[in-house]
């Protein structure tokens, strides 16, 4: 049996925080503000495997009202989302992810993304995809005021 889930997940463009992207820190001017480190693309992929097993959103699994999630490192959040998806027999299909940002240049760090996401997810880097793209300056990802991700998951039953 397969299950598909998809995620989006936008976050503000502040100064005075550390760009974290799928795991990896980006060095630029700028960084995304959240409760926790506010990986976007992570919690993207995190959404999307919480939508294929039918278990709602990362708000309802990590409230951003709990201190326990306050500068939470994403990669140890998609942990736990996977460990859902496992234990019930999930393994990965693979996913395919799409960040949209004007800005910083996401292709030389896209390879460790792939990296860390295939690591949290017992899966192969073959089955993992993330992608870039601008808004070609347009809306607010185009004024570079903030970044959203966005991400398709497929689950096989093992
Ligand atoms: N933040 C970004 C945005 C884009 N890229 C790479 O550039 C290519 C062209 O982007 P367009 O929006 O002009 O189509 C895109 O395919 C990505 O490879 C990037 O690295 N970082
Ligand atoms: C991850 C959580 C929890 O720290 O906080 P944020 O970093 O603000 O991220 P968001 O994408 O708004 O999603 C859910 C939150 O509960």
């Amino acid at each position: 049996m397969i299950r598909v889930g998809q995620g989006f997940d936008v976050h503000q463009l502040v100064e005075g925080r550390p760009c974290i992207i799928g795991g990896v820190t980006i060095p630029y001017d700028k960084g995304l503000l959240g409760h926790s480190d506010a990986d976007v693309l992570l919690h993207a992929i995190s959404d999307a495997v919480l939508g294929a097993l039918a278990l709602g959103d990362i708000g309802k699994h990590f409230p951003d009202t709990d201190p326990a999630y306050e500068g939470a490192d994403s990669v140890r959040l998609l942990e736990h989302v996977w460990e859902l998806a496992a234990e019930r027999g999930y393994k990965l299909g693979n996913v395919d992810a799409t960040i949209i940002a004007q800005a910083p240049k996401m292709a030389p760090y896209i390879g460790q993304m792939v990296s860390v996401i295939a690591k949290a997810l017992g899966g192969e880097e073959t089955d993992v995809n993330v992608k870039a793209t601008t808004s070609e300056r347009l809306g607010f990802t185009g004024r570079g005021e903030g970044i959203a991700a966005q991400a398709v998951i497929c689950l096989i039953k093992k």
